[in-house]
C-alpha cells in the first residue's frame, strides 16, 4: 500500500515527467514490453498526424505497419545489449527521420525519440551537390571525377579491370564567347554536356573538368582497353558532327580528345590525367578535331620542349642570339642588300637554326621580344650603312612573324625602332608570309599602309607555298614577291617547278612588283630565274648567310 506522501510524490513525478516530455523538441513514444503504445507526446501527434487517444494501447506495428521492416528490432536489441541509446536515420516519404531508441530491460519497455530532419538532409544534399557537381551543366565536377578515378585505378590495379580517361577540349570555344556572348557560350557547354552524356554508357562518368574541358572516365573496358577507348573517343568525336542548336541558330563545334589507358600497372590520378591532357594537346597539334592516344614519346617531346623554352628565356636575358645576314643580289651580280636572319649561339648545342626555335618562340609569345631585338639590330646596321657610300643604297630585309605583326602596336614598334636607330625607312623591307596576309585583311592593309606612308616596303616571303587569293593580292601595298626556294630547287628537273616560277613571275609583272628568287644554288638556276624576269635572287650560289663582319668584307670586295 502506498502512503499519502508516496502517492503525492508519484503524482508530482508523473505531472513533472509529462510536462518535461511535452516540452522537449523531439517526438516521443513510450512503449510497453509488447510494443504497445503507452504514451505519445504532442510533437509525436503533430509529426505522425495521429491523435493520442486513437493509438494509446495499440501495438506499434498496427499503427505504423511501414516500420515493421525498419531497423527498430535490431536497434532495440543493441540498446539492451549495450545498455546505451541507439540512433539511426530513416526515410519515410516524404519525411527523413532521426530516431533514437532507449531500452529499459527491467521493465521490458522502451522509449522512441524521433524528429524530422528533412531540412537538414536537404541542406546536406545541396552542400553535396555544390561540392561535387558543376553548377552550369549538372555534370560531376573535377572533385567527384578525381574520387571516381581514384576508385577506378584501385579496381584496375587490384582486379586487373582496365579503364581509360578521355580528356576532351572544345576547339575554338573562345570564338563563340567572343562573337555571340558568354550566355551563348554557356548554352553550348550545356548542350555539349548532354551530348557527351548520350555518347557513353550510363555507368561511365562524364565530368566537367573546368572551362571548356571535359573528362570521360571509362571503366571495365576489357582486354583490349586501348582499342575500345579509342573507339569510344571516336564515337564522341563523331557526335559533334551534328550542329548544336543555340537560340535558334545552328552552331558547329569540334573537339580534340586525348586518351590515356590504365590497368594493373601502378599509377596515380594525377599521372593518368596528365597523360590524357598531353595526348589531347597532341590532338590539337595534329590539327584539332581528332583523337590521340597517349604514348610515352609524347612525354619526352614535352620535356624537350620545356627545356628548350627555359633555355630560350635564359638566352633572351643573356647574349646568345646573333644575326647573320644573307646578301640579296641583282641577277646581274650586284649586292642589293641583305636579309637579317637570326641564329642562336647555344653554349652547348652550338649554332641553332631558327627553324628549331622560331615556332616555339611564336607559341610562347617570346617572338615579340625576339622580333623587336632583330628589328633593332638590323636597323642599327642599316643606319651605319647610310654613312658609307658603298652601302648607303643597300636594303635591309627583316622577317616579321604573324604573332608580331598582329599585335595592335606593331606599327608603333617599327616606328619607334626607326626613330631610335635613325635608320632610313625607305631602305627597310619587311618580309611577311602569305598566311599572315590572309588573316584579318582589312586591318593588315591599314597597318601596311601606315608604314608604307613613311617609306617602309613589304615583300611576300616564300611566295607560292601559301594560299594567296589573287583577288586581294593587288590590294595589298606590296613591292616584292619572293619566290619560294622549293620551286627554284625543282627547276631543271621533271615537275612543275619551272612552270610555277614562270606563273609567279608573270603575276609579279602584272602587279608591278619586283621579283626575288630564293634558294638559288647553281648557275643554271640563276640563268633560269633571270630569264624568267627575276631582278633579284638570294641563295648559296651568291652567298650563305654571314656574320656582320664577313658581310662587310664581302661588300668591300664586290
Ligand atoms: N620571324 C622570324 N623568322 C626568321 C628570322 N630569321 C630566320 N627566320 C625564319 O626561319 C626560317 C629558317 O631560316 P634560316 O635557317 O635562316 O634559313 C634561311 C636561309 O639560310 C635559307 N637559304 C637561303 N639560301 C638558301 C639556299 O640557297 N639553299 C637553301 N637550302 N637554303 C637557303 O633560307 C632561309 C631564308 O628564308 P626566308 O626568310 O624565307 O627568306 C625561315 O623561314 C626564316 O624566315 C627572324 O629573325 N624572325
Amino acid at each position: 500500500m502506498q502512503g499519502p506522501h508516496e502517492s503525492h510524490v508519484e503524482a508530482l513525478q508523473g505531472a513533472a515527467l509529462t510536462a518535461t516530455l511535452e516540452s522537449i523538441s523531439d517526438a516521443v513514444l513510450i512503449l510497453g514490453h509488447a510494443w504497445e503504445i503507452r504514451y505519445m507526446n504532442g510533437n509525436a501527434e503533430r509529426l505522425t498526424h495521429l491523435v493520442r487517444a486513437d493509438v494509446l494501447g495499440r501495438n506499434l506495428w498496427d499503427v505504423f505497419p511501414e516500420a515493421v521492416d525498419g531497423p527498430y528490432y535490431r536497434a532495440y536489441h543493441q540498446a539492451v545489449e549495450t545498455n546505451t541509446p541507439v540512433s539511426f536515420e530513416e526515410h519515410y516519404a516524404p519525411l527523413n527521420l532521426w530516431t533514437e531508441i532507449r531500452a529499459y530491460p527491467s521493465e521490458q519497455g522502451l522509449t522512441i525519440y524521433f524528429r524530422d530532419i528533412s531540412g537538414r538532409k536537404a541542406t546536406e544534399a545541396e552542400i553535396h551537390r555544390l561540392a561535387f557537381y558543376d553548377k552550369l551543366t549538372g555534370l560531376p565536377n573535377r572533385q567527384l571525377l578525381l574520387d571516381r578515378l581514384e576508385h577506378a585505378l584501385a579496381l584496375g590495379q587490384r582486379g586487373g579491370r582496365p579503364g581509360a580517361a578521355l580528356f576532351i577540349d572544345l576547339d575554338n570555344f573562345k570564338s563563340i564567347n567572343d562573337t555571340r556572348g558568354h550566355d551563348k557560350g554557356d548554352m553550348l557547354l550545356q548542350l555539349v554536356a548532354d551530348r557527351l552524356d548520350d555518347a557513353v554508357r550510363s555507368c561511365d562518368t562524364v565530368a566537367r573538368f573546368g572551362g571548356d574541358e571535359f573528362v570521360i572516365l571509362l571503366e571495365d573496358l576489357g582486354i583490349d582497353a586501348a582499342t575500345s577507348a579509342q573507339e569510344i573517343a571516336t564515337k564522341v568525336l563523331q557526335s559533334f558532327h551534328e550542329p548544336f542548336e543555340i537560340d535558334g541558330a545552328q552552331h558547329y563545334s569540334t573537339t580534340s580528345i586525348g586518351v590515356a589507358v590504365f590497368g594493373r600497372e601502378p599509377t596515380t590520378v594525377d599521372e593518368v590525367l596528365k597523360r590524357a591532357d598531353l595526348a589531347m594537346y597532341h590532338a590539337k597539334a595534329e590539327g584539332r578535331n581528332c583523337v590521340s592516344l597517349f604514348d610515352p614519346g609524347m612525354q619526352a617531346r614535352v620535356s624537350a620542349r620545356a627545356q628548350l623554352e627555359s633555355e630560350m628565356r635564359r638566352a633572351l636575358a643573356g647574349d646568345e642570339f646573333v644575326l647573320h645576314y644573307q646578301p640579296l643580289a641583282s641577277t646581274d651580280g650586284q649586292i642589293a642588300g641583305a636579309e637579317a636572319l637570326i641564329r642562336w649561339q647555344h653554349p652547348l648545342r652550338g649554332m641553332v637554326s631558327p627553324c628549331a626555335f622560331i615556332p616555339l618562340a611564336e607559341e610562347t609569345n617570346m617572338i615579340l621580344q625576339l622580333g623587336r631585338w632583330v628589328l633593332l639590330q638590323a636597323c642599327q646596321l642599316l643606319a651605319r650603312w647610310a654613312d658609307d657610300t658603298r652601302t648607303a643604297t643597300l636594303e635591309m630585309a627583316v622577317n616579321v612573324s604573324p604573332v608580331q605583326f598582329h599585335r595592335p602596336d606593331f606599327v608603333e614598334q617599327v616606328l619607334e625602332v626607326l626613330t631610335l636607330t635613325g635608320a632610313r625607312p625607305e631602305r627597310l623591307r619587311l618580309e611577311l608570309t602569305e598566311s599572315l596576309l590572309l588573316k584579318d585583311v582589312e586591318s593588315t592593309i591599314l597597318k601596311m599602309e601606315r608604314l608604307r606612308a613613311v617609306g617602309v616596303s613589304f615583300a611576300v616571303d616564300d611566295f607560292g607555298t601559301g594560299y594567296s587569293s589573287l583577288s586581294y593580292l593587288h590590294r595589298l601595298p606590296l613591292s616584292q614577291l619572293k619566290i619560294d626556294r622549293s620551286f627554284i630547287a625543282g627547276s631543271g628537273q621533271q615537275g612543275h617547278g619551272e612552270a610555277i616560277v614562270r606563273m609567279i613571275a608573270a603575276l609579279g609583272k602584272t602587279l608591278n612588283m619586283s621579283l626575288l628568287a630564293e634558294g638559288v644554288e647553281t648557275p643554271e638556276q640563276l640563268a633560269f630565274v633571270a630569264a624568267e624576269g627575276c631582278q633579284y635572287y638570294q641563295g648559296y650560289w651568291f652567298s650563305k648567310p654571314l656574320p656582320e663582319h664577313e658581310l662587310t668584307a664581302l661588300i668591300a670586295r664586290s
